[in-house]
């Protein structure tokens, strides 16, 4: 089932929570709307889901507007699932009944044998008569997939679904859950506010920012080519270095890097990635100075010290070898995947 949003702005009171959005959503897509929180990734939701009418504009379903007042498809008319951060479970039903609770409309044969599929596909069967304050955080939040999914919603809508999880499980849940999206084949919308999540799970990343779209891509795009300082330190913890734009390029003390479209003598801002720096013996390249070395299993962590530089570059990098604080050292800078973006453009 295809989504769009046309135009859509929405207003509560003083506040704009969202400002001429527009957005579509094409069958089967898995995308996910990234943002800080209060940029309006949640009441963008609540509109698909209709729970909420905009203030102007249409969100459509297959084509078809819901939004409007004289043609307003009521939340469970439409044909979505919906997954919350805090799973919104019955704490007196147990976990067939929650699954079977979504499923309205079934004779009570299918709907507990469709109930039981649901919870099956979810690794949950052991678990079908148990109440949900008997479960762990997983395993709840596995159950609102499956009571989501049962009834074959054509679209899917869930809000931060990983964020109660903790690091290890939540890799876990959201790689299954990638997998049961792919399987539904549901047009599914996720909100989050951690570029991995949205990066691992979805077709293509929304990032919004003061309830607008700032950039649409898939993560590799956003990641290679933000498109501005604020979607690009989204993506990276970059060492950021100043400077001014001189005949069409950013002189620093680390080097000069192209700044096309950029005008004469404003302030501008370069960007380094942190794994894209190499360490190369003493004397090569750029001198630099150990500040700090951290190990941190896979990568060190690095702090390097560069004169004129205000601040030590950082560096995650492997470092073979007994590279002490305090040495010198040569850096080289992989300088094609330098950003360069005006100052100011947050
Ligand atoms: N019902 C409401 N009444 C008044 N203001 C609201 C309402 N719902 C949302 N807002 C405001 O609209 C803005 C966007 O909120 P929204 O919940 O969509 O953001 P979000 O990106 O989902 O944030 P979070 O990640 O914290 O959930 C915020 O400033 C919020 O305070």
């Amino acid at each position: 089932m295809s989504l769009a949003f046309e135009g859509v702005t929405q207003r509560f009171g003083e506040v704009t929570a969202l400002e001429d959005v527009s957005l579509s959503v094409a069958p089967g897509e898995i995308v996910a709307l990234l943002g800080q929180s209060g940029c309006g990734k949640t009441t963008l939701l609540r509109l698909a889901a209709g729970v909420e009418r905009p203030s102007a504009g249409k969100v459509l379903l297959e084509g078809r507007e819901v939004s409007a007042p004289e043609d307003f498809v009521e939340p469970e008319q439409r044909g979505v699932g919906l997954v919350f951060q805090d799973y919104a479970l019955f704490p007196h039903l147990t976990v067939r009944e929650n699954v079977r609770f979504g499923l309205r409309g079934y004779d009570a044969a299918s709907a507990d044998a469709t109930a039981l599929r649901a919870i099956a596909r979810v690794g949950l069967a052991d678990l079908a008569d148990s109440y949900p304050h008997m479960l762990s955080g997983g395993e709840q939040q596995r159950v609102a997939l499956a009571r989501a999914v049962a009834p074959r919603p054509g679209v899917l809508l869930m809000d931060e679904p990983f964020s109660n999880l903790d690091r290890r499980l939540r890799d876990v849940v959201r790689d299954e859950t990638a997998a049961l999206l792919e399987e539904t084949g549901a047009t599914s919308i996720i909100v989050t506010h951690d570029p991995e999540d949205a990066m691992r799970i979805a077709d293509r990343i929304v990032l919004m920012r003061a309830g607008r779209i700032v950039q649409i891509g898939s993560g590799e795009e956003l990641y290679r080519r933000p498109v501005s300082l604020f979607a690009a330190r989204f993506f990276c913890d970059f060492s950021e270095i100043a400077g001014i734009v001189r005949r069409g390029a950013v002189d620093t003390p680390i080097g000069s890097f192209p700044a096309p479209g950029l005008a004469e003598g404003s302030q501008a801002v370069v960007c380094v990635r942190p794994h894209l720096i190499r360490l190369v013996p003493k004397g090569y390249h750029l001198p630099a100075r150990i500040v700090t070395r951290r190990f941190l299993g896979e990568v060190d962590h690095v702090l390097l010290a560069v004169d004129g530089l205000d601040k030590p570059l950082v560096a995650r990098i492997s470092l073979l070898g007994s590279i002490r604080e305090g040495e010198e050292v040569g850096i080289d800078i992989a300088t094609d995947e330098v950003l360069v973006f005006p100052a100011g453009d947050t």
